[in-house]
């Protein structure tokens, strides 16, 4: 195979680079992931250069596999010898070897997300704190991912961090680091660290690593933390054949302390690298690019560069508005299934939205229309830890016998009942023979006086809850919930509470839908949610064929024929957490571009006119970055996927039968309305006073409408 064949002359060049620094810095699908490969087969193939001298390093462990396979298709097995990871599988690998030096033991253990919350639970215990063990591992991530010194945190940290005052945080901290010395562990922050101070105090250790990666390549390079950075110029630092590259305008992780400059100063870290532009895209029509240069020139804080389409024409960007979230996903559901009945595959499509709470409402959605879907990088819904905590305390609340759900909340918000008065409660229970409840129940037994008073109170509050579930509907049943148990005071309290109040918003949105169909009580909504929580993914088992859904983060690097991003709108894309600093607002716009550009074939933007939050619905206003892109690069669609404007009649609807004599409106039925004029019935739901129906109008989209109010009249 010829390396140089099927490049450019830009790519052809980078791909030729042998020694020294070297940058490719060019815009979203210009080949330059492409182009790295290339390089490393052309050093092997035509540098005579070893497999085992080379390092790449990839921002997923999943790029990481990609690009070993691609390798191992253009030089057969020498690509086994190569070394393809990200940061931090490569670090752990450098310390298995030598982590001795730093007084690491042989077998040391990496302990997870899991294994660090148990340790920080105990150290929190031991400290008398109170806060939960996620919000100190953030703030511990943060103090790793920076770089600090304790001194360098308590100078920057805001006052109150992680739910502590921050000299409170330190202490945490540092008890957290010695336990973790002590059990000779290591986290995932870690290992990135204690390389770096390894290579610092061994240089010897340095040396012996630099002739494992004499040729060393970043991909994502403007996407590296400040740890990130100082690993890859140590390694860097002797022969200096470094390459890397990136596209400053998809930088999106500065929220996780990835830092733009690294990219941007990398001339001034090496003053005689080259630089490689690469100023084609080979990844999207004509019609996708503009669009994505719209967005993106509008960026102040940019570096100008030139990104020319290879491939010309295409369809054009689609625009969706749907009156409501839940007709949005159902459109793309649609939309989807239309696609498929032409014959694309459905792993060609892919979802894309802000937040991980957009995904319910798309799951549903294509649930209905039996598609399958993949979540990538993400958790079902259902599956979310916020999600599962309120659930949990209904369920207590509706069978207290329901021992795994009071376990569950019995602590949370920290009530001050610790690990052994939990471990005294539950051999209560096993020795009395009753559930945990009941034990609780009885908790002045074997608790000392303040435990058994908390235990007393969380008691009554179950207690008081109980007696609420049979007489309010879900949705009021789990407002109570957040009130009476603090649990969203405690969410509101915290660094990274935002989100995860997000996803408790869009519980009780789930609630609602349920309760315009149902009448039932929370006991029959958890039912229906113990069955939509199982249908979601069963375990390790992903659907032969599926949509792919995943946030816009995680769709970097990546791309699809078809892509639809959801949610285009003020307070989702920007984020309403991002609106207030120029610097968030404009990485806000990058992460729309990154959205954009992964579509090769078909983009849709999509986004509704309403969004009930809190049970009240308010008027949404598209996103700022929509009136970037001149209305002709864009072509509206009705709600069934016709293009609207240009004098085209929105879609008819054949009646299903003609309206009935109670009055009520029916599918298909034309009718007249004082403001927005003439429309089209496209569903009804609801019978005589609280009948709504869904009005298609020209010019205007879809107004859900309540009939006892819209003053809409027939129209024969
Ligand atoms: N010279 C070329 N000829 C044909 N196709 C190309 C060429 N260069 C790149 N491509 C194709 O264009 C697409 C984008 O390439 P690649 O993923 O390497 O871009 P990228 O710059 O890394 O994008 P991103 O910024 O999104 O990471 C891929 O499908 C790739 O195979
Ligand atoms: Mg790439």
């Amino acid at each position: 195979m010829d390396l140089l064949r099927d490049l450019n002359p830009a790519q052809r060049e980078a791909v030729q680079h042998y020694t020294g620094p070297a940058l490719v810095v060019a815009g979203a699908g210009s080949g330059k992931t492409r182009t790295v490969v290339h390089r490393i087969a052309y050093l092997i193939r035509h540098r005579g250069v070893y497999p085992t001298e080379i390092l790449a390093v990839t921002f997923t462990n999943k790029a990481a596999g990609e690009m070993k396979e691609r390798l191992a298709r253009m030089v057969g097995p020498a690509a086994r010898e190569l070394w393809v990871s990200t940061f931090h599988s490569a670090a752990l690998r450098i310390l298995r070897v030598y982590g001795e030096y730093i007084g690491l033991k042989p077998g040391f253990v990496v302990y997870d997300e899991d294994d660090q919350l148990a340790l920080l639970k105990e150290v929190l215990g031991g400290l008398g704190l109170e806060t939960r063990p996620q919000y100190a591992r953030g703030v511990i991530d943060r103090i790793k991912n920076r770089m600090w010194s304790v001194d360098a945190f308590l100078r920057e940290a805001e006052d109150w961090v992680g739910g502590l005052p921050k000299e409170q945080m330190a202490a945490v901290y540092q008890a957290y680091e010695a336990r973790m010395r002590a059990l000779g562990a290591v986290d995932f922050n870690d290992l990135l660290l204690k390389v770096i101070g390894l290579f610092e105090a061994h240089p010897e250790v340095l040396h012996r690593v630099q002739q494992r990666a004499r040729f060393i390549h970043v991909d994502e390079y403007q996407d590296t933390n400040p740890a990130q950075y100082r690993l890859t110029r140590l390694l860097a630092g002797a022969e200096r054949n470094l390459m890397v590259v990136g596209d400053p305008d998809q930088s999106i992780y500065g929220f996780r302390n990835a830092d733009i400059h690294n990219i941007l100063n990398f001339e001034k870290d090496y003053p005689d690298a080259r630089v490689y532009r690469l100023e084609e895209n080979y990844r999207s029509t004509e019609a996708i690019l503009r669009v994505a240069n719209a967005v993106i020139e509008k960026n102040a804080l940019r570096l100008e560069k030139t990104l020319r389409p290879v491939r010309s024409g295409g369809d054009p960007v689609f625009l969706y508005r749907a009156p409501d979230h839940r007709e949005e996903a159902a459109f793309v559901a649609r939309e989807v299934q239309r696609l498929k009945g032409r014959g694309r595959r459905l792993d060609e499509i892919a979802v894309l939205y802000r937040t991980n709470a957009q995904s319910r409402v798309l799951e549903e959605a294509f649930r209905r229309q039996n598609l399958g879907v993949r979540i990538v990088g993400g958790v079902g819904f259902y599956e979310r830890r916020e999600v599962k905590d309120v659930l949990a305390y209904a369920r207590a609340a509706v069978n207290p016998a329901d021992d795994l759900a009071v376990k569950r909340v019995l602590n949370v918000p920290a009530r001050g009942i610790g690990q052994t008065s939990l471990a005294k409660l539950s051999q209560l229970a096993e020795t009395a023979r009753v559930s945990f409840f009941e034990a609780l129940r009885r908790a002045g037994e074997v608790l000392a006086r303040p435990q058994a008073q908390a235990v007393q109170r969380f008691v009554a509050l179950i207690e008081g809850l109980a007696n609420a579930a049979y007489d309010t509907g879900p949705d009021a049943f789990l407002r109570l919930v957040l009130a009476e148990t603090g649990y969203a005071d405690m969410l509101r309290r915290e660094p990274d509470g935002e989100a995860r109040l997000e996803n408790l918003e869009e519980l009780l949105r789930a609630a609602r839908e349920w309760e315009e169909q149902h009448a039932g009580t929370i006991a029959d909504f958890l039912d229906e949610v113990a069955l939509t929580a199982r249908a979601e993914e069963p375990e390790g088992e992903v659907p032969a064929e599926a949509v792919t859904l995943m946030t816009l983060h995680n769709a970097k690097g990546l791309e699809f024929p078809v892509v639809f991003i959801v949610g285009v709108e003020e307070g989702l894309l920007p984020h309403r957490s991002s609106t207030a600093r120029v610097e968030d607002l404009e990485e806000e716009r990058r992460l729309f571009y990154v959205g954009i550009t992964r579509a090769q074939e078909r983009l849709y933007l999509t986004l509704s006119e309403e969004r009930e939050t809190y049970g009240r619905r308010e008027a949404v206003r598209a996103s700022r970055f929509l009136e970037d892109i001149p209305e002709a690069f864009l072509q509206p669609l009705s709600p069934f996927g016709e293009p609207l404007g240009a004098g085209r009649e929105p879609v008819a609807v054949r009646p299903t039968r003609r309206s009935s004599a109670a009055g009520g409106f029916r599918g298909g039925e034309k009718v007249r309305h004082p403001r927005f004029g003439q429309g089209l019935v496209v569903a009804a739901s609801g019978e005589g006073d609280r009948q709504e129906v869904t009005v298609h109008f020209a010019g205007v989209g879809l107004k859900k409408l309540l009939v006892k109010y819209a003053g809409l009249e027939r129209i024969e």
